[in-house]
Formats: structure tokens, C-alpha cells, sequence
């Protein structure tokens, strides 16, 4: 998928090469509170009173207090660990320990051009840059203008991430400065890609790659990393990297990609993220012949030691970073997902994306859509094609949200229906294969073998691809959801672009303009007969970094199934009727930081009234609260501390 950069004049931003002090300092004053608002991320709120507003613009990261009034929650910690390493995490400590070059060197710490004549004379540095001085957001625009001379996808991603290297604000600026087109660089469908070409294209180390070589060790391995301050993990053992299959150690572009996503999007500080890959091999030969292969040259250990080295893996982690440190499992294979989830949701601040974060996002489409069928959910029967993680997890919360309407479970149970690899999920099936959770939607009916035949003889009203098997959706399967139903519900979550059930224009062409339709990955707007559609994306990147904020925000140590149906309820309040009049079932990709923020709040209002949370005192106004707690992008003062007397 080509993705289109907007193009940037570049009048303004040629000047001479003389600066006078006077000139820098009106251009890049060292205090932040100088920097325009501009260099705050740009947010299009959906909420009622907001949406008054003309353009339906606000600064959701605005009144940012100084790190030092955030100390008592998501404060950065001292600059020098244990083993004497700086922690990057606060500009306003690290000066001490760090030299002016290695500010230039060090990503998190590193403003390019942006530094002032002030801060380069003071640093050491004068001389070691060209004469020309930045703003952050000239840079923005410079970033913008490098990245669409990128003709292919792999190099903007390439680009993107070497960016996150060199100076990470002005990464998160960048991304945060057009969400809508750069999301799909930097997460899915382009980072299916670059999971396929990881190898290939790995330059610079990201996050830690764990081996089953470092059993017995994994804590040690956790103290090696510079940052104490960690609070959420994201981690994979590359077994199921979207629908792609096991790319080994490769798919460590996805905890990377996820967590670039908690930054973002949800305003997680870029140091409290830790990217960790479990490389226990892989099973994909092609991988494993790739003389460039960057992980362990073996098939998959499993079994005992397997789940040993993860149990060691969980607990180093929580002995390290405590117990308050939220660990999200992304992209395991099937039989471990649920495993993992069952063995840890109780002991552990833990959540399966995947299943949980998939349901979530899933369920909220369902909500929003029931406002144009104008039915209640329970009116509705569900056909999965899929009976995996993801669809498993979304049948599951439907379940609960229909039992909420007042159906009993089995009623509710009833109303679903799953086709996997053996085709339609019955009771007593000849041909097997139902195992685990599978059970709770096998119900008494003769066997079906093709997705079609499901489609025509059961008649669900929504029907919901999460099979990995592209173009499954089939004209004939279309016709048949559209002949059946006035607006029927049409997801195709499977991702990447690649593994779509079937593409946005697939959808309205075969339904001739009827479906009510969602995808995992991004489709461009489509008119068909006249009516431009412009259908959401339903994906778990609308909740996962919005829950992880509420968790984070109050400290909760382990997170109900509940959590999810709150934050599905909240994100579908969300959808405008003017969105759902132009076929969206989720608010606009632009808003997707707002969403973040109004599910955080709601995680955290349910986690004080529930007795989960561990922050006191509780916040009389959390959204306040949450905001003073998120990320900054604008650049600090390099020199406020560089004559202080360092702090050891
Ligand atoms: N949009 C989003 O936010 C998300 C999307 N996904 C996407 O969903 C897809 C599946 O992920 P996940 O559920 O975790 O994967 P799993 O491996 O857990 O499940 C895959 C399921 O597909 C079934 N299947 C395989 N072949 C067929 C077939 N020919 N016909 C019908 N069913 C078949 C499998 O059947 P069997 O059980 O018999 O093996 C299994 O039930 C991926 O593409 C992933 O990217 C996942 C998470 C989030
Ligand atoms: C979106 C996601 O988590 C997946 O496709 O696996
Ligand atoms: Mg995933």
C-alpha cells in the first residue's frame, strides 16, 4: 500500500547561515514553555461539548506540567542505576553524566539541529553542527519532506525508525503531527513487511531479544537494561506474527511497533516502554536458511522448558520492574495465548492483546453498528470465520455483553456461530479439532464444510473474519450477507492488507453499498454509486494503549475482563452519527489519541470503584491527572542543568 506524505514548502525553511544570539533565542527560547503550542500533539475531539467546537480541534497534551511535578506517579528516576549507567529517561538529569557529544549521539536525548547556538557553546558541541538552527517544527516538515522521497513502504519504515534512533521526540512529533498516514507505516499493514525483511534491514538493536540460551539468567538480563523505570512490556515469542505465521526473532518489529503505538498514541513515556522478543527458535525453514537471520538457528523449543523459560521470563520481569509493571502478550501461537492468559491474568498486571484488546475493539464496532441496524446486540447472530485468538476473545465478550442486555449464557452463546480450518464448529464434529474454548460455541447442527454454506443457512446478521485466510469474503458470500440483510455487518480483521477477508471495495461493490464494514488494517475512502464510504479500522490499536494508560495511570496490578466491555462501551460512545453516516463504526484515526485518553479515564474511574487501583490519593479529575501525566514531544532545555552540581 502506497501511503501519501503530504508535501511541505520549503520557502520559509532556506535561510542564511549567520545567526545572531538574539535570533536563536526568539526562535528556540531554551525555556519549553517558550516552544508554541504547536509542538503539542494534534487531537480532533469527538466527545459532545468539544465537538461544538468549529474545526473539532484541541491540544489533548497541552498543560503539561514540569517532569518534577510528576514525581509522585510516572516520574523519571535518578539518572544513575545501579550499575552506574545513566538513565535517559529525564533530560533534566541526564546532562550530568552525559558529554555534548554523546547528547548528539543519544536519541532520547538529541535535538539535531534544534539545538540553540547557546546550547551548542555550552555543550561543547559548536562546530560539530551546521550553522543553521530548527524548530521542532521545521524539522517536522523537513522529516515529512525526506520521508515521501521514499518510494517504497519498506523505506519509509526503514526511514521511520532510524528517525526513533537518531532523535526520538522529534520521531513521536512527526508520527503524532499525521497519524492517519504514518500509522500504517510504523504498524500494521507495514509492519508485517518489515517483520518479513527484519533480518534484512536490522541496523540498529531495539528493545532486548531474550534467548532460551539465557534460562536461568533472564533477571540479569532485565538489569542490563539502562532504564528502571519500565511499565509496560510488550513482549512476543514471534510464534504468530499477524497472519503472517512464525517469523522468529523478526517479529520483534511488532513489540517495537505496539509500543511506539503506547507513545503515540496514549502519551506513555518512549523510556517506561520496553520492547522484549522471546526467541525460542522458529519453525519457519526459510527463516532458518536465511543466512542473515538474526535469531537463534533452531526449531522451536516447546514443552517444559518452554513454559519454564516464560514463567522465569514473568517473574524477572515483575522482580525488576515490580509488580505494578504491565506486561502485554502480542502475537503468540494459538495453544500458548490462552495458556499464558489463564496461568497469569490473576497474579500479574497482564493482559492478552490479541485476544482481549481484539475483542474489545471488535465489540465496540458491534455497539456502533447497532445504531444502524437499530437492533439490540442480542437480536443479532454472529458467524466467525476463524476460531482462533482473536475471534475466541471477541465471542467470548460479546457473550458478557449480551448477558449484560439479560440473556443467560447459554442463550447468548447460542447467537454465535465459528467456522474454523474444519469448517463449521458443531457438536460431535467427525472431522474433530475442537478443543479449548471452541467447545463453549459448538452447538447441536448437521456439519458444514465452506464458509458459503454457513453464510446461506444460518443468515447471521454480522459476520466477522479472523482467519488469516485472504479474500475468504467472497463475491458470493457478500451477496448472500446483503441478500439476507438490510445492512449487514461485514468485518474483515484479519491482517495485514494481505490476509484482508476481503478489501473495503469488495465489501460495498458486493453488497452494492449495504455492508456496514470494519477492517484490521487501513482502507482508503471508496465511492460507490455516488456515496463516499470511509470505513474504520477495527483494530486493538484503538484500545490497547488507552487501557495500558488507565492501568498505568492508577497503578492497578492485575485487570479484569471487564476492563475490556468498559472500554468497547466507551469507544463506541465515541462514534459520532456523522461518522457512522459516512460508514465509519469508529471514531476518525485522527481522534485516535482522544480515544485513548476517554478509555483511560474510564479504566481508571473502574478501577477505583472496584478497589483495583493502587495510586492514592485518587485523582478528583482524571482525565486532568492523566494529561499531566503523558509524554512531551517538545525538546528540553539542554543546558538548564549542565552547570549543576550532578546528583549521584
Ligand atoms: N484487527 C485486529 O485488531 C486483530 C486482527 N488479528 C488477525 O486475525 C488473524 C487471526 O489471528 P488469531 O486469531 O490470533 O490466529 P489463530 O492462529 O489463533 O487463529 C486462526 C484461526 O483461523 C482458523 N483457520 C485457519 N484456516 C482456516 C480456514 N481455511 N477456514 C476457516 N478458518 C480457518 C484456524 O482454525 P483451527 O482452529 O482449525 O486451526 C484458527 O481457528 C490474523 O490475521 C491476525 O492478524 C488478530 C488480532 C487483532
Ligand atoms: C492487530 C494485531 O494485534 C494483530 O493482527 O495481531
Ligand atoms: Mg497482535
Amino acid at each position: 500500500m502506497s501511503t501519501k506524505i503530504a508535501q511541505f514548502s520549503y520557502e520559509k525553511f532556506i535561510k542564511d547561515g549567520v545567526y545572531s544570539t538574539e535570533q536563536h533565542q526568539q526562535q528556540n527560547g531554551s525555556s519549553s514553555d517558550q516552544l508554541n503550542n504547536k509542538n503539542k500533539l494534534n487531537i480532533r475531539t469527538v466527545d459532545s461539548e468539544l465537538s461544538k467546537q468549529k474545526d473539532r480541534k484541541r491540544f489533548l497534551f497541552g498543560n503539561f506540567k514540569s517532569d518534577d511535578s510528576n514525581k509522585n506517579n510516572m516520574s523519571d528516576n535518578n539518572c544513575r542505576d545501579r550499575l552506574g549507567q545513566w538513565s535517559s529517561g529525564s533530560d533534566s538529569e541526564a546532562p550530568c553524566l552525559v558529554s555534548g557529544n554523546d547528547r548528539l549521539r543519544t536519541g532520547r536525548l538529541n535535538k539535531g539541529l534544534a539545538f540553540t547556538l547557546e546550547e551548542r557553546q555550552a555543550l561543547g558541541i559548536h562546530g560539530f553542527l551546521p550553522a543553521v538552527t530548527r524548530t521542532q517544527e521545521e524539522q517536522v516538515q523537513h522529516c515529512i519532506q525526506l520521508l515521501a522521497r521514499y518510494e517504497n513502504d519498506l523505506d519509509k519504515y526503514i526511514y521511520l525508525m532510524g528517525l526513533l534512533d537518531r532523535n526520538e521526540r522529534l520521531f513521536y512529533r512527526t508520527v503524532s503531527s499525521d497519524i492517519v498516514n504514518m500509522m500504517p507505516l510504523i504498524y500494521t499493514p507495514v509492519v508485517g513487511l518489515a517483520c518479513q525483511k527484519y533480518s534484512l534491514i536490522y541496523q540498529q538493536p531495539k528493545g532486548m531479544f531474550i534467548t532460551i540460551n539465557d534460562k536461568g539468567h533472564v533477571y540479569d538480563l532485565l538489569k542490563n537494561w539502562p532504564e528502571n523505570d519500565v511499565r509496560a512490556i510488550c513482549v512476543t515469542d514471534g510464534e504468530r506474527i499477524l497472519g503472517l505465521g512464525d517469523l522468529g526473532a523478526n517479529g520483534m518489529g511488532i513489540p517495537v511497533g505496539k509500543l511506539a503505538l503506547y507513545t503515540a498514541l496514549a502519551g506513555i513515556k518512549p523510556h517506561q516502554c520496553l520492547p522484549v522478543t522471546l526467541d525460542v527458535g522458529t519453525n519457519t525453514q526459510s527463516i532458518l536458511d536465511d543466512p542473515l537471520y538474526i535469531g537463534l538457528k533452531h526449531k522451536r523449543v516447546t514443552g517444559q522448558v518452554y513454559d519454564d523459560f516464560v514463567d522465569e521470563f514473568m517473574k524477572a520481569a515483575v522482580r525488576r520492574f515490580g509488580q505494578n509493571c504491565l506486561i502485554q502478550f502480542e502475537d503468540f501461537g494459538n495453544s500458548n495465548a490462552f495458556r499464558f492468559l489463564d496461568k497469569y491474568r490473576n497474579n500479574y498486571c497482564t493482559f492478552n492483546d490479541d485476544i482481549q484488546g481484539t475483542a474489545s475493539v471488535a465489540l465496540s464496532g458491534v455497539f456502533a453498528s447497532l445504531r444502524i441496524t437499530k437492533t439490540s446486540l442480542s437480536e443479532n447472530k454472529i458467524v466467525f470465520q476463524g476460531a482462533g485468538e482473536a475471534a475466541l476473545g471477541i465471542a467470548g465478550l460479546i457473550v458478557m455483553a449480551m448477558m449484560a442486555e439479560g440473556m443467560t449464557q447459554e442463550e447468548a452463546r447460542k447467537r454465535i456461530w465459528m467456522v474454523d480450518s474444519k469448517g463449521l464448529i458443531v457438536k460431535d464434529r467427525p472431522k474433530g479439532g475442537i478443543s479449548g474454548h471452541k467447545h463453549d460455541f459448538a452447538h447441536e447442527h448437521e456439519p458444514i464444510d465452506s464458509l458459503a454454506d454457513v453464510v446461506k443457512q444460518l443468515k447471521p446478521t454480522v459476520l466477522i473474519g479472523a482467519a488469516a485466510i485472504a479474500k475468504a469474503f467472497t463475491p458470493e458470500i457478500l451477496k448472500t450477507m446483503a441478500d439476507n440483510n438490510e445492512r449487514p455487518v461485514i468485518f474483515a480483521l484479519s491482517n495485514p492488507t494481505s490476509k484482508a477477508e476481503c478489501t473495503a471495495e469488495e465489501a460495498y461493490t458486493h453488497t452494492d453499498g449495504k455492508a456496514v464494514f470494519a477492517s484490521g488494517s487501513p482502507f482508503p475512502p471508496f465511492t460507490y454509486k455516488g456515496k463516499t464510504f470511509h470505513p474504520g479500522q477495527g483494530n486493538n490499536s484503538y484500545i490497547f494503549p488507552g487501557i495500558a494508560l488507565g492501568v498505568i495511570c492508577a497503578a492497578v496490578k492485575k485487570i479484569p475482563e471487564d476492563v475490556f466491555l468498559i472500554s468497547a462501551k466507551r469507544l463506541a460512545e465515541l462514534v459520532t452519527e456523522a461518522d457512522l453516516e459516512q460508514g465509519s463504526l469508529y471514531p476518525p484515526l485522527e481522534t485516535i489519541q482522544l480515544c485513548s485518553l476517554k478509555i483511560a479515564a474510564k479504566v481508571m474511574d473502574y478501577a477505583y470503584e472496584t478497589g483495583i487501583a493502587s495510586y492514592f490519593p485518587e485523582p478528583q479529575n482524571k482525565e486532568e491527572f492523566i494529561q499531566s501525566q503523558m509524554y512531551n514531544t517538545n525538546y528540553k532545555s539542554a543546558i538548564q542543568n549542565v552547570y549543576a552540581w550532578p546528583k549521584l
